[in-house]
């Protein structure tokens, strides 16, 4: 069989990560095509990264063997029942839309219709995402491969058992980017409040997020011992770490992800 052609329908912020991360990883660029209602960006995609765009996303449905759906959760079902059908035969439909269900994608596009939920991030964009995967029953093997190819180019995928779940994943992987980057603004600001200039504590704040990250992946023990090994006894670390405790830093985190798991439940039910 050739390689597969991936259709990216919707060529925002995500798609637009997954494709650079797809190229970065060596895929062709005649192997993905991507349609989007706006000219501007799809040109600009177009001269970046070298792909075939489409305004029609018709053309895409009938030539991609893999198509990801990679528009706002609200337009989903406008852009699924769209879709001419029949569209191109054995073709893999992947969801990256926070929120969607496989039983609404199969009302919309076919209850045949093989499907797969992904909850990328776009850290992807640097082949370092990380994504959860659940297939529904009429996925094959080779079909679940292919998906997984295709996320495993822009860093690791997890399968899921549950496709509950997914909410869990978009509250700690999809979403997790930005607090992290909630967390290097809000120590940037305090670099510069303790009086560095705003570059010197930009790059203090992102190498050192860099580096705990790559330290915390590839160790042996666990962050919190990684952390315990930071806290000198009556040093300087113990001291911001007694002023998060006081605030009740893991309670926030708590709070937070459980009002992004709600709102993804909240979107499948308003959206179904
Ligand atoms: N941004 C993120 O970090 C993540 C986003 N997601 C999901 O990815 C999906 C896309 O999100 P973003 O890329 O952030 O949004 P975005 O707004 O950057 O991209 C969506 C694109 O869809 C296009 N579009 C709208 N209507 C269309 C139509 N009828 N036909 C073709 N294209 C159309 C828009 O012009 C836009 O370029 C969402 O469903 C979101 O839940 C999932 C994981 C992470
Ligand atoms: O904020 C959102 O709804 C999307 C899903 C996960 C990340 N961004």
């Amino acid at each position: 069989m050739t390689a597969p052609t991936i259709g990216f329908i919707g060529a925002g912020n995500m798609a637009s990560s997954l494709i650079g991360g797809l190229l970065q990883q060596g895929v062709e660029a005649s192997r993905i095509m991507a349609s989007d209602l706006n000219e501007q960006q799809l040109a600009d995609l177009a001269r970046q990264a070298g792909i075939r765009t489409s305004s029609d996303n018709g053309e895409l449905a009938r030539e991609c063997d893999v198509l990801v759906l990679a528009v706002k959760p609200q337009v989903m079902r406008a852009v699924c029942q769209a879709l001419p059908r029949p569209r191109k035969p054995g073709q893999l439909v992947i969801s990256i839309a926070a929120g969607i269900t496989c039983a609404s994608l199969a009302r919309w596009l076919g209850e045949d219709t093989p499907l797969v939920r992904c909850m990328p991030n776009t850290p992807a964009l640097r082949g370092r995402g990380v994504s959860g995967l659940y297939a529904s029953d009429l996925v094959s093997a080779q079909q679940k491969a292919l998906a997984e190819d295709i996320l495993n180019a822009v860093g690791i995928s997890l399968w899921l058992e549950q496709e509950d779940l997914i909410h869990a994943v978009t509250a700690v992987s999809g979403s997790g980017p930005a607090y992290f980057f909630y967390l290097m603004e809000a120590m940037t600001d305090a670099g510069v409040q303790l009086g560095l200039p705003r570059d010197v504590a930009e790059r203090l704040t992102l190498h050192t997020a860099l580096g705990a990250a790559d330290m915390a992946v590839h160790s042996d023990v666990d962050p919190a011992e990684l952390r315990r090994r930071v806290t000198s006894p009556n040093g300087t670390t113990e001291q911001a770490i007694k002023s998060f405790t006081k605030d009740d830093l893991p309670g926030m985190v708590a709070r937070a992800m459980e009002a992004a798991a709600e709102r993804s439940a909240d979107l499948s039910r308003e959206l179904a």
